[in-house]
């Protein structure tokens, strides 16, 4: 089973001073090097850009939601501008969260990863029983809707004094915009939005499941470079992800056609990516990109990464009306949505995925 540890005294120096060595858990460089290619510093590529202005705008919205389709069908990823997310809103997350990490040791793990608590609280992100590696990050996970799924507990209620507030409202506004942008990729999918947003989220409004990984990304140091890994490479396995990138330091890495491709972080941008649920819910229409995270030799990076999690009647399946008249067959053969959480998991910790296994063609 996949777990996330807990973050020790010892890593907690070599992710704030530049040090010499590190721990051979740290080092994998065999693994960086499989990876295979990183577009250049020099090569030009545009990942999509959505405007949500547009979108909204009469008179350019048809374009703009082709554009939207041809990046979810084409990349599975895009930078999302004028989201309309409040500014006072975005800029509160960003310093609570960039405060929380600035916190000492034994303050973050006041909300620290513990066994009855699940995969929730500060640790590392996941580390695959299949190696004893871990990654060059610190995260704090925490489940944010529906409401009567928060652990309190784990919310830092002083470090800063902040943080819940920010968060609570972080998530409202997240919600909002989702669901505004689900609405476009209906129509772009061609399937009533009530079909795609009741997947989404219940009859009043709130999500079936919103989640939050807060992430920060120690400087490496040169020396380090190559050899250690932020996030390895992987597909969200939840519906859909909105990432805020709380800094411009880059790190951030898309795969297509066989290279790396990096984010380069527009002003104000949010970042957003289909994960495996809705590329089964659109019947393989969208796709789920392998995405990862290279740490920056001189810069720290801070991420608040949003997922909304989805299903339709307690089912992971493509949306009904996709199929509906025979035009299509079913390429994802249904799967109970607690079957489906215990084995991403459980293929998650191997090092696999989940969504492969239910491929039908
Ligand atoms: O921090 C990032 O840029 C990406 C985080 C991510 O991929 C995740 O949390 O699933
Ligand atoms: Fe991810």
């Amino acid at each position: 089973m996949a777990g996330r540890n807990k973050i020790t005294d010892a890593t907690a120096a070599l992710f704030t001073d530049s040090v010499d060595r590190i721990p051979e858990r740290f080092i994998r460089t065999d693994e960086v090097q499989a990876a295979g290619a990183v577009v250049g510093e020099d090569e030009t590529f545009e990942l999509p850009v959505v405007d949500m202005a547009s979108l909204l705008d009469p008179k350019l919205s048809a374009s703009e939601t082709a554009k939207l389709g041809s990046a979810c069908r084409e990349w599975g990823f895009f930078q999302l501008t004028n989201h309309g997310v409040d500014e006072e809103a975005m800029q509160q997350i960003k310093d609570s969260v960039v405060e929380f990490f600035r916190s000492p040791l034994e303050a973050k793990n006041a909300v620290a990863v513990r066994g009855d608590a699940g995969i929730q609280g500060f640790g590392h992100q996941f580390s695959p029983a299949s190696s004893d590696k871990l990654d060059w990050a610190e995260c704090l996970l925490l489940f944010t809707q529906p409401v009567q799924d928060r652990n309190m507990d784990l919310w830092p209620a002083t470090s800063p004094p902040t943080f819940r507030h920010a968060l609570e409202r972080y998530s409202v506004e997240i919600g909002d915009l989702t669901r505004r942008l689900l609405g476009f990729m209906a129509a772009d999918l061609g399937v009533s939005p009530a079909a795609l947003l009741g997947a989404f989220f219940v009859g009043d409004g709130a999500a079936k499941g919103q989640s939050v990984s807060m992430h920060h990304y120690p400087a490496c140091g040169r020396r380090h470079r190559d050899k250690v890994v932020g996030i390895p490479p992987h597909t969200d396995t939840l519906g859909l992800t909105l990432l805020l990138q709380a800094d411009d330091t880059p790190g951030l890495q898309v795969r297509r056609a066989g290279r790396w491709f990096p984010v380069r972080p527009l002003p104000g941008a949010l970042v957003v990516n289909v994960g495996d649920v809705m590329e089964v819910l659109s019947n393989g229409a969208y796709g789920s990109a392998l995405h990862r995270v290279v740490p920056h030799a001189e810069r720290g990076r801070t991420t608040v990464a949003m997922f909304h999690d989805a299903y339709v009647d307690g089912v992971v399946a493509p949306l009904p009306e996709l199929l509906r008249g025979g035009e299509a067959t079913a390429r994802y053969r249904a799967v109970g949505k607690v079957e489906y959480d215990a084995g991403s998991a459980e293929t998650l910790a191997a090092g696999g995925r989940f969504l492969d296994s239910l491929k039908t063609m």
